[in-house]
């Protein structure tokens, strides 16, 4: 597997197959390349299937061992199965989705290969849902849920952002999923790096506090150094409900322990979700080429919150102890 100069491995890609979607979500950072408002047609600058199944065998004689495939919305794409179907042997695919598109198309994704599925689900309340979405289709969403968990994908996890408008919300999302076997929640910090509304954010602190507060046990994740709150239940007998903080709002912890690469859906590989100075094309490449603009890639990642990380005595990184998330698993 490579190695970044901070000693983080590259163990996953995701990939974003179109930077189109059906929704306009008011906060929608579109994986760190601004706006998804746009035609709905397939588009030019989209990678082939090929190409996405070229580039994803390169990474997986790097030892890359999964793929998250993301959008604008991923599911745009017709040929999604096929992409999957393709996808290397020897790595896990999830997808995160809005969900619109998985009633009758669930079982396909699943027969290709498909493994996980996080579908984005803002409120419980359609009227809200629209507000942050800027589209009705909240029946389609929960039907895609639904759908979701027919085909036999478990768990489930649903995406809400906490912001501003969803911040009320949040209580009754972690009792839906205590209640909702199959479903886990992903309570995610809102990112204002890429919106430029500061004003909508929310301590997500408090979102922590109180999940400690009532959760029956909390673990910590490796990926990101993740927080997750067992609701009703624990990690042995998860009778209840899980619930994980993505929290990597100036969290030094979380960059410290990312382990992904990016690439664009028109094909360009990059080292940070917040960074577009670092961006490499693959376009023409061959395979040598790509396998060297990977190692590049890879070679030049920057913890975005590196500032916060300093050099210990022994000469490797480590962060700051006044940065660390005060919230002990
Ligand atoms: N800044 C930053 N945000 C991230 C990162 N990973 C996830 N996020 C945020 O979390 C959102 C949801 O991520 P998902 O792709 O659904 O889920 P995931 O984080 O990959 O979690 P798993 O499905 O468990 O692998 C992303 O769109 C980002 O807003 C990351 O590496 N850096
Ligand atoms: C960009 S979307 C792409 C996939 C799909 N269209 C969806 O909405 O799930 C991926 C995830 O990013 C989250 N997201 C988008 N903008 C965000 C922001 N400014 N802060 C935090 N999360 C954001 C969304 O809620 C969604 O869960
Ligand atoms: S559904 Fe996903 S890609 Fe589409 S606007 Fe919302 S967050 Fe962005
Ligand atoms: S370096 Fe930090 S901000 Fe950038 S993608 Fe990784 S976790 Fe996200």
């Amino acid at each position: 597997m490579l190695e970044d100069d901070f000693g983080r491995e590259v163990s996953g890609v995701r990939v974003s197959l179109t930077d189109r979607c059906n929704f306009d979500c008011v906060y929608c950072h579109n994986e760190g390349l601004g706006d998804t408002r746009g035609p709905m047609d397939p588009q030019d600058d989209e990678m082939s299937a090929d190409e996405v199944v070229r580039f994803l065998e390169v990474a997986r004689e790097f030892g890359v061992e999964k793929v998250k495939f993301t959008g604008g919305e991923p599911m745009l794409r017709q040929d999604l199965e096929e992409i999957i179907r393709r996808t290397p042997d020897g790595m896990e695919v999830s997808m995160t989705t809005n969900g619109t598109f998985l009633p009758g198309r669930a079982p396909d994704l699943v027969d290709a290969g498909l493994e996980r599925v996080n579908v984005s689900q803002d409120a419980l309340d359609p009227e809200a849902f629209a507000e942050v979405t800027q589209s009705g289709a909240y029946d389609k969403v929960i039907e895609g849920v639904e759908a979701a968990l027919d085909a036999g994908l478990d768990p489930v996890k649903l995406n809400m952002v906490v912001f501003e408008h969803t911040a009320g919300y949040v209580e009754e999302m972690v009792e839906h999923v205590a209640e909702n076997a199959g479903l886990q929640l992903q309570l995610i910090q809102y990112m204002p790096e890429l919106t430029g509304k500061p004003e909508w954010n929310i301590d997500i602190q408090r979102v922590h506090d109180w999940l400690a507060d009532i959760a029956e046990e909390v673990e910590t994740r490796e990926m990101h150094h993740r927080n997750r709150y067992w609701v009703g239940g624990t990690a042995d007998d998860p009778e209840g409900g899980m619930v994980e903080i993505v929290d990597p709002v100036e969290n030094p912890q979380f960059c410290a322990n990312c382990h992904r690469v990016r690439v664009t859906h028109e094909g360009y590989l990059k080292g940070c979700l917040n960074r577009n100075d670092d961006l490499r094309s693959m376009g023409e490449m061959t395979r040598d080429e790509i396998r060297e603009t990977f190692r590049e890639t890879v070679t030049n990642r920057v913890p975005y919150y590196g500032e916060y990380m300093v050099r210990g005595d022994d000469g490797e990184w480590e962060i700051n102890d006044e940065y660390v998330n005060n919230v002990e698993a």
